[in-house]
């Protein structure tokens, strides 16, 4: 996914991601840009110019940070503004000890540099446990320290806002990996359940949803019909069409057959050129009245679409009975659609259920 983006009135495009990383840290580096030079002014008013020095040297790194990451090295600007609140954070609790809490920022830095991707996982995790020894160095040193400076009475509540500032980036860090787990997981439960040519379920989904419809169905005794379909001589659209063609035609297949049975029919790409259908609640009759239905129907679209190539589909039906074992009623309907293969194909052929 590109964005499109201005840098010193040239256009170019960017990666999302990237660009992602430059409006965050352009942001961030220009609301830090302000608060120091904010503070840059409290300081010289209350006289703690050693204070207003510091800051105006915050001012120069998080101007250089903002600088590089414009020219689009996100990763070492990145780096360069960690530092900076790290030393920011050390000199601060220094001068006015751990009562102003300046020291709580290292929490957030820690959490930033985790969130890297770019660094490898090694260094990400000792860069972060670098900023958590510091913090927990700053209390063994600087302990002592008292606060010396005009407005005392204000430190409560400067340690206060510290706290809710340096809280901020810890959030948006955590929220951004719950975010990017959540989305990973559903990526990967639909990379492990769907056929990626059709869209259908794949074999391994459809297997554990079809031993479970029948599970159900034993338990409230209802009928479960099973269903296996095949192209008729799809070998030969491959070599008269060519593979990409033959792609297509699954393609196709499986998006008709989706829009052909209900929500809680299980459709399902078996392999190859062959689908399962498993249809709940269905007796294998009522079934095999479906499936001719849906057979001639393939037939017509095709027909519409391409009317030089007849494209046909054999099926085999058979109900399960109450009990039974989703392989056996499988190896049935598996039969009986070659046996609509021998009968001359594009036909249905329904078998008895499979012995319990
Ligand atoms: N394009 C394409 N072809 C596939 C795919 N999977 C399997 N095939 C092809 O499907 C063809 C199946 O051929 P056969 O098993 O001989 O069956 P058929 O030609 O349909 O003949 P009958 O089933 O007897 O009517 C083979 O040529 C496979 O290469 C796929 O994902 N894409």
């Amino acid at each position: 996914m590109l964005s499109f983006l201005t840098i010193q009135g040239r256009p170019v495009f960017v990666e999302e991601k990237d660009f992602r990383r430059y409006v965050i840290v352009s942001l961030l580096s220009i609301f830090a840009l302000i608060v120091h030079l904010f503070l840059i002014c409290v300081f010289w008013l209350i006289g703690a110019i050693e204070l207003s020095v510091i800051n105006v040297g915050s001012v120069l790194i998080w101007s250089a940070g903002l600088y590089i990451n414009i020219k689009g090295k996100h990763d070492l600007a990145i780096l360069l503004l960690c530092f900076e609140v790290m030393i920011h954070a050390v000199l601060a609790t220094s001068y006015l000890g751990l009562g102003a809490g300046f020291q709580h920022y290292l929490w957030a830095i820690a959490a930033l540099a985790v969130l890297n991707t770019r660094l490898n996982t090694l260094f990400a995790g000792l860069f972060s446990f670098l900023f958590i020894m510091i913090f927990a160095c700053l209390y063994l040193i600087f302990s002592e320290v008292q606060y010396s400076y005009r407005f005392a009475q204000w430190l409560e509540w400067v340690h206060f806002a510290n706290i809710l500032v340096a809280g901020l980036p810890f959030i948006i860090a955590l929220v951004a990996i719950r975010f990017i787990t959540v989305v990973q997981e559903a990526r990967l439960s639909e990379l492990a359940s769907v056929d990626s040519l059709t869209g259908l379920y794949n074999r391994r989904f459809a297997t554990d949803a079809a031993n479970k419809i029948l599970k159900r169905a034993a338990r409230l005794n209802e009928p479960v019909s099973i269903v296996i379909g095949d192209i008729d001589f799809f070998k030969e659209v491959n070599d008269r069409a060519g593979h990409e063609v033959g792609d297509a035609v699954l393609k196709r297949t499986g998006l008709f057959l989706r829009e052909q049975f209900r929500e809680e029919d299980v459709v399902a790409r078996w392999g190859g050129e062959e689908f399962l259908i498993v249809l709940p609640g269905m007796t294998g009759d009522t079934a095999f009245r479906k499936i001719e239905s849906v057979r001639e129907q393939f037939v017509d679209k095709f027909e519409e679409d391409n009317p030089l190539d007849l494209i046909t589909m054999s099926f085999g039906v058979t109900e399960c009975q109450p009990g039974s074992v989703f392989k056996d009623s499988l190896r049935v309907a598996d039969h009986a659609m070659y046996a609509s293969k021998e009968k001359g194909r594009n036909c249905t052929t329904l078998s008895p259920p499979a012995r319990v």
